[in-house]
């Protein structure tokens, strides 16, 4: 299947997912994360703020903060790259383009992603055998994840069956080394 009609087949599996459902797969996978030691010990996380359907990061990215961890979310920028800045509580979001909450922190550039100690990524679905990530299409992560060093644990969050093994790679598509679905963690690569 090709990327866009794959994509299209995401979007609405996703959309029969029940509020119930999103609330255990996040507190699933909240738990899972927060298990790893190389996220207990990350000072600096790239994450995301969550919208709609996708595996909800609102208590991940929370309770990190409150942990002492500093926490970067991506600001869109109109060339589709990503620009990061600091979460720093609650009131500290407003909406960007598309309407995702980013943060009003002072922008650390495109570059910021390359002194994270982890990073976590939004997918529709990760290739279980290549690692390899369908995003939305935008490039922005394929862009990003490019930026980050070979020893950085990279991480996508999926909802069950979006570990698949039929997701078409680009060259320049960028692998994550692991996934992790509400029934837990898989290495990659
Ligand atoms: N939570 C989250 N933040 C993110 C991303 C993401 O995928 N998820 N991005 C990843 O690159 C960047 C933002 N890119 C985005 C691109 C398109 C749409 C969007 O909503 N597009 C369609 C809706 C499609 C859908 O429902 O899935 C629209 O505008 O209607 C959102 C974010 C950075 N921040
Ligand atoms: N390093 C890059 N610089 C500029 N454009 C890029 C880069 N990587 C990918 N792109 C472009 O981004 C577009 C979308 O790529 P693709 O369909 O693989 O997105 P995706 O991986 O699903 O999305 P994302 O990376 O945002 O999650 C492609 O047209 C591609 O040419």
């Amino acid at each position: 299947m090709d990327k866009l009609n794959l994509r299209r087949e995401l979007i609405s599996a996703r959309a029969s997912l029940t509020p119930e459902q999103l609330r255990s797969n996040a507190t699933n996978i909240r738990e899972t994360l927060l298990d790893q030691p190389w996220a207990q010990m990350a000072g600096l996380v790239a994450c995301y703020w969550s919208i709609g359907t996708e595996p909800d990061t609102h208590g991940l990215v929370f309770a990190l903060w409150k942990h002492g961890t500093t926490v970067m979310l991506p600001v869109l920028r109109e060339d589709n790259d990503l620009d990061w800045a600091v979460y720093d509580g609650p009131d500290t979001l407003a909406p960007g383009r598309f309407g995702v909450p980013e943060p009003v922190d002072t922008r650390r550039g495109i570059d910021a992603i390359r002194t994270a100690a982890l990073v976590i990524v939004p997918a529709l679905a990760v290739d279980r055998l290549s690692g390899v990530r369908l995003g939305r299409g935008g490039g922005s992560y394929d862009r990003a994840l490019s930026r980050v060093g070979p020893n950085v644990p990279t991480v996508a969050l999926l909802h069950e069956g979006e570990l698949r093994d039929d997701v078409p790679a680009e060259p320049h598509d960028r692998p994550v080394h692991f996934a992790i679905t509400p029934v837990g963690l898989t290495s990659l690569k």
